[in-house]
């Protein structure tokens, strides 16, 4: 798989799809995308120029980013499917946000290449749901995440 063809951001609605990580109507942000890949969740991303570290390597704080969205987006993926729902079968997707981000870096992950963020769903408690997030640079597993991601409250709606 080279890119995600129904990511569930394209599916909230446009009052949430701000989000500098992955809000399609954000033009200055990331616009991540998440999908399903079987069982797995994957987000594809290419950093730019601008996003690195030193030359030639990426941007620890970008790579946060791409767990965070990857997180809460693999949530409301995993939501949508346990109502027996996919992305593309409704016009309005569930809405997670980030209650905890952890991040490991492994190794210095290269640019210019695509990273690929996979993500498993650990768990679900309540209104929490938990996603394993590996980040790969071509075949080298360079980061890992845990999200935990917490079911937006009715509050946050307007
Ligand atoms: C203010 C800006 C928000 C922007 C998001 C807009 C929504 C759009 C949604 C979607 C579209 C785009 C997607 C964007 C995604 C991008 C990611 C982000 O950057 S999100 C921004 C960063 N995150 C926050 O700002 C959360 C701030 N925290 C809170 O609002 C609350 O603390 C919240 C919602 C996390 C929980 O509050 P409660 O009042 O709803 O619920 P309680 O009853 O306290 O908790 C529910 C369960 O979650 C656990 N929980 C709460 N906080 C936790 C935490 N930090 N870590 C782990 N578990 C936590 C609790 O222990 C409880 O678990 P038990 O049901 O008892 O098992």
């Amino acid at each position: 798989m080279d890119q995600v063809t129904h990511a569930i951001q394209d599916y909230y609605p446009e009052d949430f799809a701000h989000c500098f990580g992955c809000g399609r109507m954000n033009e200055q942000g990331h616009q991540f995308r998440t999908g399903w890949d079987g069982d797995k969740t994957v987000t594809i991303y290419s950093p730019k120029e601008k996003h690195k570290a030193i030359p030639g390597f990426v941007y620890g704080g970008l790579i946060a980013s791409l767990v965070d969205c990857h997180g809460t987006g693999s949530a409301a993926l995993v939501k949508h499917r346990d109502n027996g729902l996919e992305p593309e079968d409704a016009e309005d997707a569930p809405r997670f946000v980030t209650g905890s981000l952890a991040v490991k870096y492994l190794k210095p992950t290269p640019q210019g290449v695509p990273l690929r963020a996979v993500g498993t769903h650990e768990k679900t408690e309540g209104k929490k749901i938990t996603i394993k997030v590996d980040v790969y640079a071509e075949d080298a597993l360079v980061v890992t995440g845990e999200v935990t991601a917490v079911e937006m409250p009715d509050t946050f709606k307007k």
